[in-house]
């Protein structure tokens, strides 16, 4: 929970200007509450059994997934990377979803050892190698396929997945073929079908439309005797950045309920990532330098597209607003951080409220696909986060040192 009061912000209980004083900047704060809200929000929309796997790129951090896990969180991973910060997170690994179009016989290995809920498969000859490793290890792999359903998410093409153009999934021309090709296959349990469209819907019809498709090839498999106990609707439920619409949650549910009429016993598993955690978290910066290009404003911050890349990759809005808001006049500005790129800014032309050196800003909506995304681009060290619990403050990552930079690095 984020919010001004005597025009300063807060997260939860605390004042954030007091805690980047204390953590320093670049930062990340990340509020506990917001995501418990968000999960409970959506586990008690749905009314049908079901399992939420957070998915883990969105925020992988321990004491995050911690949080969800604790409520009873499964997660969607998509490298055995993410199962090791499950694991970790001491979530449950029998609630593991395994995504991704190129697992390695290794990351197959690790998952089958950890006895994972289910591999969704997206090839051919995905299935082959599973089978193989399985068979080395004298095991039974859980599987569902993901469907590609070629349709429509209507969001940013960088971030939709559900269409033919798309590498995810296999085609639902194929799909059939697929599930009969495994049911001939010794060391291959067939769970479930899985499919996700895309990210940041904030209208909920495309993905009753990619439902409607698959509760089709479900009646098609169960004529030929396959029968499935998971149904596996992916994320992509989408928050408010700017102004847009949030999605409609009961609509959501409705078109769960009314896709999946004919199937009544299988689970729905759920993989959302952004929703639960894209606007319980900020990234602060402070104001270095301010500068005028030929009338041209630029405020050059401490942050950089290394820790927060989305307005550099997809041109994303984030809201910014001083920590402390003194009433300035407004000015039109570019926020900019201190890489190497011209890409590298978190706003441009954006008009807001004008600052001094040294001041604090927020930008908003930054849980998700912030810190994940970051790296160590122009040898910057990765930036602290903390999550707070009412008055509660915690380091759950420290900021990295220049001896993190060369890890394993040798001359
Ligand atoms: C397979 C899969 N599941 C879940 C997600 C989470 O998506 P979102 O953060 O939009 O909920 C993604 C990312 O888009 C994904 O690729
Ligand atoms: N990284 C993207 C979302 C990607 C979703 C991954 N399947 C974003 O920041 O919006």
């Amino acid at each position: 929970m984020f919010y001004y009061k005597n025009n300063e912000l807060y997260v939860e209980d605390m004042k954030v200007a007091d805690i980047a004083l204390e953590f320093k900047t670049p930062l990340y704060i990340y509020s506990k509450s917001h995501f418990e809200t968000q999960y409970k929000k959506l586990d008690e929309k749905i009314t049908r059994r079901h399992l939420i796997c957070f998915a883990l790129k969105a925020n992988s951090n321990l004491a995050v997934i911690n949080t969800f896990a604790k409520l009873g969180a499964g997660a969607d991973v998509v490298s055995a990377g993410e199962i090791f910060r499950a694991k970790k997170a001491g979530l449950d690994t029998t609630k593991i979803v395994f995504s991704g179009v190129g697992k390695t016989p290794d990351e197959i290995k690790y998952a089958l050892e950890n006895n994972i809920l289910m591999f969704n498969i997206e090839s051919f000859e995905e299935l082959e190698e599973i089978e193989k490793v399985a068979c080395l290890l004298n095991k039974t792999a859980p599987v569902s396929f993901r469907v590609n359903p070629n349709v429509d998410p209507k969001t940013h093409p960088y971030i939709s997945t559900g269409l033919k153009k798309n590498k995810f999934g296999i085609s639902h021309t194929q799909i059939v073929d697929a599930y009969k090709k495994a049911s001939q296959m010794k060391h291959i349990s067939i769970k479930g079908i899985q499919f996700h469209i895309g990210s940041q819907l904030t209208d909920v019809s495309p993905f009753f439309e990619a439902q409607i498709k698959v509760a089709h090839i479900m009646r098609e498999l169960l004529s030929l005797g396959i029968k499935l106990d998971i149904i596996d609707i992916g994320g992509g439920l989408g928050v408010v950045y700017e102004n847009e619409k949030e999605p409609d949650l009961d609509q959501y549910a409705n078109f769960i309920n009314e896709a999946f009429k004919d199937f009544p016993d299988s689970m729905i598993v759920l993989e959302p990532g952004r929703f639960l955690v894209a606007n319980g978290g900020i990234f602060v910066t402070k104001v270095l330098y301010r500068k005028q290009n030929e009338g041209k404003n630029f405020i050059i911050v401490d942050g950089a597209m290394n820790d927060l890349i989305r307005p550099s990759l997809y041109d994303a809005y984030h809201k910014i607003e001083p920590v402390v808001k003194k009433n300035a006049k407004k000015i039109t500005a570019d926020i900019v951080g201190p890489i190497c790129e011209s890409g590298d800014f978190f706003a441009r032309s954006r008009e807001i409220d004008s600052l001094e050196r040294n001041d604090l800003v927020s930008i908003f909506s930054s849980g998700a696909y912030g810190f994940t995304m970051a790296s160590n681009y122009n040898s910057r060290c990765k930036p602290a986060e903390v999550l707070v619990d009412k008055d509660k403050v915690k380091l759950v990552r420290a900021r990295e040192t220049f001896e993190d930079l060369i890890r394993g690095e040798t001359i």
